[in-house]
């Protein structure tokens, strides 16, 4: 959509250039200007958007917007960018939110999965032509899926996603809403119809400063939900939301939930419960296992029933839903091989305690002797406390640990796999940094009926190494090695 000159000065409140007749786009990107689109330079926590004025006028923008005079550049003074950049991705694409129905999903855990469950109903219902996607791991426009880069992406990103939803004729849209999202203005300006939280523990502090900041953060996208809400109340923040944002129903284990989750069980390689309803109670099945994952279905299914979805219909589409890529992701070729092989992005610590508790059941369910062999290791240039406690979960809940390389970034793979040692116990666990060997390693010492566990990198395609990116899938190279006879 074209924005003219009093368009703009509306949209920005401050004065726009006189020669800044129109402008078709916006990006905070340089390299990725069109010509009569606007640049907006962020000031950067490592580099300064500014810095890139020069580059976005050379690929042609009309306008330049900054929180300060670029020297010898017509320039809108805003006193902040992401607001400004947010408010025009909102404009230029046409207000794409108000056409959709937008669910909004938040929280420290759990937000990928309870996507792809909204989104399999969504789509039962719908159609998956008329249903689309946000998350960390995938965007899907209707049928048409692709990677993701980020959880929540800049403003122009997500805008740009939602207009293309639009002209694909989609209708109902999953936007896992990370609280970077909030905080940095991404998704400012998005009209959600209904939110779901998960669960919020300790995370991000390094943006938020403290866990009270990161709450309120994520609390705004329930401020600006008029519609439908939905809260966790056996978790503390949780609950705490739901007394404070009025209308907002709960859902869990707790006897007071709005959606009770009760006789949860396994069950047929997944998990049933009943879920009470403020409208009777739903038998529910799924094909995803662990504890938490009743969870995400729960609160998933809650506010799909509260915008009105036919139950039956949900109760299918939870029932046959597929895998959620990355997230306790089970290689079915391997069950050729009488092993069960998991893919999973646990990073932490704590991840990596919830996968393997699932992963243990799986095993007993195999048999008496089956054994759990763990693949992991830790991300460089971040949290280095969590190294040591995944070496100790590790140990404590697998069998067999082999520390691997994961995104080791700028930092030396074996410095870090080190650091991980020495929680591990050494007399059952080995260190291969190469991440397709100790792949490997772990399926050439796999028995029958034993489950493997690749931990760290999900769905991600591409491992970022200190002499650069590679592309690595850990359930791509599984099948590779599976496919390949010993030898
Ligand atoms: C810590 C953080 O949030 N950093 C964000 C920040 O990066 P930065 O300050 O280092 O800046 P920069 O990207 O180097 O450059 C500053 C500006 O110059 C621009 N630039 C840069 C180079 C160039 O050639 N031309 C150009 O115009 C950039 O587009 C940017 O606008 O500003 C950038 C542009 O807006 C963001 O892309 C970047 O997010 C980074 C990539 C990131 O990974 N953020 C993570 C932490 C994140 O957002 N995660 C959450 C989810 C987390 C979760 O739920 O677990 C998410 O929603 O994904
Ligand atoms: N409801 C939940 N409560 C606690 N832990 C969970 C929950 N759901 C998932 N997890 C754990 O968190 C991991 C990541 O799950 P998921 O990707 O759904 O969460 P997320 O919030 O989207 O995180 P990310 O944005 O990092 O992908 C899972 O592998 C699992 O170990």
């Amino acid at each position: 959509m074209l924005l003219d000159h009093a368009a703009l000065g509306d949209i920005l409140g401050v004065d726009v250039p006189e020669s800044v007749t129109s402008v078709g786009a916006v990006t905070h990107d340089s390299r990725d200007v069109v010509p009569g689109g606007a640049f907006v330079a962020i000031p950067g926590f490592l580099v300064d958007g500014v810095d890139f004025v020069p580059q976005a006028l050379s690929r042609g923008a009309s306008l330049v917007v900054a929180e300060r005079e670029v020297p010898g550049v017509p320039t809108a003074i805003v006193p902040d960018a992401r607001t400004a950049l947010a408010r025009l991705a909102v404009e230029v694409t046409g207000r794409p939110s108000e056409k959709l129905t937008v669910y909004g999903i938040t929280g420290t855990n759990g937000k990928t999965t309870s996507s792809y469950v909204l989104h399999a109903i969504l789509s039962a219902a719908y159609g998956t032509d008329h249903t689309g996607l946000m998350t960390t791991a995938e965007i899907a426009v209707g049928d048409s899926r692709e990677v993701s880069e980020r959880t929540t992406g800049e403003a122009p990103i997500v805008q740009g996603n939602l207009a293309r939803m639009v002209d694909a004729g989609v209708q109902h849209v999953v936007l896992e809403t990370s609280s970077h999202g909030i905080h940095l203005h991404r998704v400012l300006g998005t009209h959600y119809a209904a939110a779901l939280f998960t669960n919020l523990t300790r995370d991000h502090i390094d943006l938020h400063g403290t866990m009270e900041d990161y709450y309120l953060t994520k609390r705004r996208l329930f401020e600006w939900t008029a519609g439908p809400k939905l809260s966790n109340v056996d978790d503390v923040y949780g609950k705490r939301l739901a007394e404070e944002i009025p209308g907002t129903l709960t859902f869990g284990l707790s006897e007071n939930a709005d959606y009770r989750i009760v006789g949860e069980r396994v069950e047929g390689g997944g998990t049933a419960f009943e879920l009470q309803t403020p409208r009777g109670m739903l038998e529910l099945k799924t094909p995803l296992l662990g504890d938490y994952n009743v969870h995400n279905v729960a609160g998933a299914s809650a506010i799909a029933l509260e915008m009105g979805m036919d139950p039956e219909v949900l109760v299918r589409a939870v029932e046959t839903m597929d895998q959620v890529p990355g997230r306790f992701e089970r290689v079915p070729a391997a069950l050729d091989h009488g092993i069960e092989v998991v893919v999973d992005y646990a990073h932490t610590d704590i991840g990596l305690q919830a996968v393997l508790d699932v992963a243990r059941d799986v095993a007993q369910a195999r048999g008496a002797d089956a054994r759990v062999i763990c693949i992991y290791g830790a991300a460089g240039d971040r949290d280095k406390a969590k190294r040591p406690l995944m070496g100790q979960v590790a140990s404590r809940l697998a069998d067999v640990g082999i520390i691997t390389t994961d995104d080791a970034y700028s930092e030396d793979p074996q410095a870090i796999a080190d650091e991980v040692a020495t929680g591990a116990d050494l007399s059952r666990t080995t260190i291969v940094l190469d991440r397709r060997k100790a792949i490997e390693l772990a399926l050439s010492q796999a028995r029958p009926g034993d489950v493997v566990v690749v931990a760290g990198k999900g769905h991600e395609r591409v491992q970022h190494l200190p002499d650069g990116d590679i592309e690595f899938h850990d359930a791509t190279v599984v099948n590779e090695l599976l496919a390949t006879p010993a030898g």
